[in-house]
């Protein structure tokens, strides 16, 4: 049986509606070491369910963990290791009478520790942080200050995620300062070598 545990680099796919072309980007990803992948793809219309299905084959194939963005119905129709909810995502209640103990649910928290205490309360089994820093894939996100990592430490016994704006040369800072795991799409994926960007990122852990 897997051990599911959320640490090291967490990738998020970027918006796409190619599925090879998708899992082939996945795929170089886990090659490098990626520990968690979320299916995270706002495109209408794209192919989701094959999409999240062959990324889903892909995760157990590397032993990774595999987390759907916003849907628990989907994270269910692909027997997902858990859902990621976001403020506008629905109640942690409703989802985990959907998904089971057994499965993860993953709460945003932008710059609010108190969001986060509440989410631990509620059940989440990780919390996330951010923007970190201005990110290009979501450049309006509110931004969350390092020192918040380090007071949530101290007080959170659920994994803590860092997200936005998390590049090669910060990352280091955002673990420093109390992160289980950078949750990252553009240095990841827009990189002409995604398994070496990985690997960079899994070597911080
Ligand atoms: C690991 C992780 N952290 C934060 C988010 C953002 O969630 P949300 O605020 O619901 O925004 P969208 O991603 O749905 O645009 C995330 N997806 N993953
Ligand atoms: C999806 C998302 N959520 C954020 C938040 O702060 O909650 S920042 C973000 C975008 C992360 O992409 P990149 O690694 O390219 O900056
Ligand atoms: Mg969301």
């Amino acid at each position: 049986m897997k051990t599911i545990s959320i640490n090291g680099l967490y990738a998020i796919t970027p918006d796409s509606d190619d599925r090879d072309a998708l899992l082939r980007k996945v795929e170089a990803g886990l090659t490098g070491g990626a520990r968690v992948i979320q299916y995270r793809n706002k495109t209408e219309g794209a192919p989701h369910l094959e999409m999240a299905k062959g990324i889903a084959a892909l995760c157990r194939q590397f032993n990774a963990v595999f987390i759907v963005n916003d849907d628990v119905e989907l994270a269910l129709q692909t027997d997902a290791d858990g859902v990621h909810l976001g403020r506008d995502d629905g109640d942690i209640a409703p989802a985990r009478s959907s998904l089971g103990a057994g499965r993860i649910i993953g709460v945003s928290c932008y710059g609010s520790l108190a969001r986060a205490l509440e989410a631990q309360a509620a059940g989440a089994d990780y919390v996330a942080f951010g923007s970190m820093f201005p990110s290009s894939t979501k450049p309006q996100a509110p931004h969350a200050p390092l020192s918040l990592l380090t007071e949530a430490r101290q007080v959170l016994q659920v994994p803590i995620v860092a997200i936005g704006g998390i590049t090669l040369h910060n990352a280091p800072q955002v673990v420093d300062a109390g992160a289980d795991a950078v949750a990252v799409i553009s240095a990841v994926f827009d990189t002409p070598d995604i398994a070496q960007a990985a690997q960079a990122f899994s070597n911080l852990f």
